[in-house]
């Protein structure tokens, strides 16, 4: 699904992403974790598109990122950190101007259900403004998926979210990847990583440190992995 070799991106004086080379294949869920300033936005903002790469090669959905930017950006639901709506809209009329930009048949009947899988049916008309945090996050996520994309790209997606929000969250995660859907999730949550992802990669000043499979699902593990590549203990 996502083939990048040799990634680069520069700015100023800067290096933030310092040759990543990485692979992902359709239907896994990834975590992308690190320390603050390793590149991990970064990372997420070049395969959105977003931002341009300084050098290397970047592949999704076998489209190639310096040229086909316009049928990449159909393939991808973006949650960054701003929700992306608008303020005095409801969830309803949100999730429908979303829609019908996406191209969505029957706009209005997917924005209802979407609204109902993220348990907000209740203030299905009311305005976003008035919305707590956590239910701004859930219609932000109601409208990365509005459009039923390939591949989601989560940046901190469980940042203040209360418990209720996260494990609906989680269930519109899980129930996206039993659709073959591929995640990519930058977070420092790693109870929600060690849950919900197949794959861990490891940032660490611009550069890949680790990439392996959790394979007992154990925070603790995690944990111990993390502070081993980032902070040196073992
Ligand atoms: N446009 C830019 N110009 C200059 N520096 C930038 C730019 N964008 C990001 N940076 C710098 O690049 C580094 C990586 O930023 P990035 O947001 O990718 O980190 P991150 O790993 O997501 O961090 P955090 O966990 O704090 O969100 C930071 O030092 C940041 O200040």
């Amino acid at each position: 699904m996502i083939d990048i070799k040799k990634l680069t991106k520069q700015a100023d004086d800067k290096r933030i992403l310092r040759g990543i080379d990485l692979s992902i294949k359709k239907g896994e869920t990834v975590g992308i974790l690190g320390p603050n300033g390793a590149g991990k936005s970064t990372l997420l903002k070049v395969i959105a598109t977003l931002i341009k790469p300084s050098g290397g090669q970047v592949t999704i959905g076998g489209y190639d990122l310096k040229k086909d930017q316009a049928e990449i950006k159909k393939l991808f639901g973006y949650l960054p950190h701003s929700s992306l709506l608008y303020d005095h809209y409801s969830p309803l009329e949100n999730l429908v101007f979303f829609g019908n930009l996406y191209g969505v048949k029957n706009a209005r009947a997917r924005a209802i259900e979407l609204v109902k899988e993220v348990g907000l049916s209740f203030f299905l008309n009311e305005p976003v403004k008035n919305f707590s945090r956590g239910m701004v996050q859930r219609i932000a996520i109601a409208r990365a998926i509005v459009h039923e994309p390939e591949l989601l790209l989560l940046d901190e997606p469980h940042t203040g979210l209360d418990q209720g929000a996260i494990t609906i969250l989680n269930t519109v995660i899980l129930r996206m990847k039993e659709k073959g859907v591929t995640t990519l999730m930058v977070t420092h949550d790693f109870q929600q990583a060690a849950e919900i992802c197949d794959r861990i990669i490891i940032v660490k000043n611009g550069k890949i440190a680790d990439d392996f499979v959790l394979v007992d699902k154990k925070v603790s593990t995690l944990n111990k992995k993390y502070l081993y590549q980032v902070e040196g203990v073992s």
